[in-house]
């Protein structure tokens, strides 16, 4: 299956003054199209750190992230904002929809950034909020609407450009039961209809949406079952 995303022998140590902390060791692992790839690890683990170089927010230390057959690594600041906009949708624990601007707008955003007229924005807009049945609620600001249904608003906001890798941290963590299942539902859809998405998460529970399970612990990833036990 097509690799959408890796990182290939790639580590983090953070400096803070003389402390030096590895965050992730050197590690390896793919991203494919038409999957949905759960990342867990218990709190400090180095999950977010996996995540960060997926998103292109940092580089690591050592080895390579590669995104849609772009090695990242060297890039400069402006060309990491391309690559992050016409490749990555980002969805966050606390949405991150900005409050004054209705649904519609939220979602429109990334594409007005892109350049795009304010006219094509807005029908593909309300075609991404129809994606996660949210269209009726397109003149909502985030206030009036349920963390579920804000969740599904910023998933629209990652999908209006169709990228190919969806990176999700703790997309649920913030939610009821029911929501948790609607918006893993959408994500699994996404996933199915061609992208790869990538899900950080501590609830074991989703693992039922889950095509793959990469586990990751003191900073090391793994993809054996056996390693639950440790998080448990
Ligand atoms: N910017 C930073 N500077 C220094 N240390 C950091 C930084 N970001 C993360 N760390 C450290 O790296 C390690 C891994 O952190 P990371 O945020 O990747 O873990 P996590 O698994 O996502 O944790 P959580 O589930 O609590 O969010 C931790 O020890 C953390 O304190």
């Amino acid at each position: 299956m097509e690799i959408v995303a890796s990182v290939s022998n790639a580590s983090k140590q953070y400096k803070t003054g003389d402390t030096v902390i590895t965050a992730l060791q050197p590690s390896s692992c793919e991203f494919r199209k038409n999957e949905l790839t759960l990342i867990i690890g218990p709190s400090g683990s180095g999950k977010t750190t996996l995540l960060s170089l997926l998103g292109c927010v940092i580089f690591p230390s050592t080895g390579e992230v590669t995104i849609c057959d772009q090695v990242i690594n060297g890039l400069n600041q402006n060309q990491l904002a391309k690559v992050r906009l016409q490749n990555i949708g980002f969805v966050f624990q606390s949405f991150n929809l900005l409050a004054p601007l209705n649904a519609l707008e939220n979602v429109m955003q990334p594409l007005l950034l892109l350049g795009i007229s304010r006219k094509e924005a807005r029908q593909r807009a309300t075609e991404a909020l129809s994606k996660v049945s949210m269209e009726d609620r397109m003149y909502n600001l985030p206030k009036m609407l349920s963390g579920g249904q804000q969740q599904r608003v910023a998933i629209a906001r990652a999908l209006v450009t169709n990228p190919p890798l969806m990176l999700c941290d703790e997309p649920t963590a913030a939610l009821d039961t029911k929501s948790v299942s609607v918006v893993m539902e959408e994500l699994k859809t996404l996933s199915t209809s061609g992208k790869s998405v990538a899900v950080v998460t501590h609830d074991l529970r989703l693992k039922k949406f889950a095509d793959r399970i990469i586990y990751v612990n003191n900073g090391m990833i793994s993809d054996h079952q056996e390693e639950e036990d440790m998080l448990l």
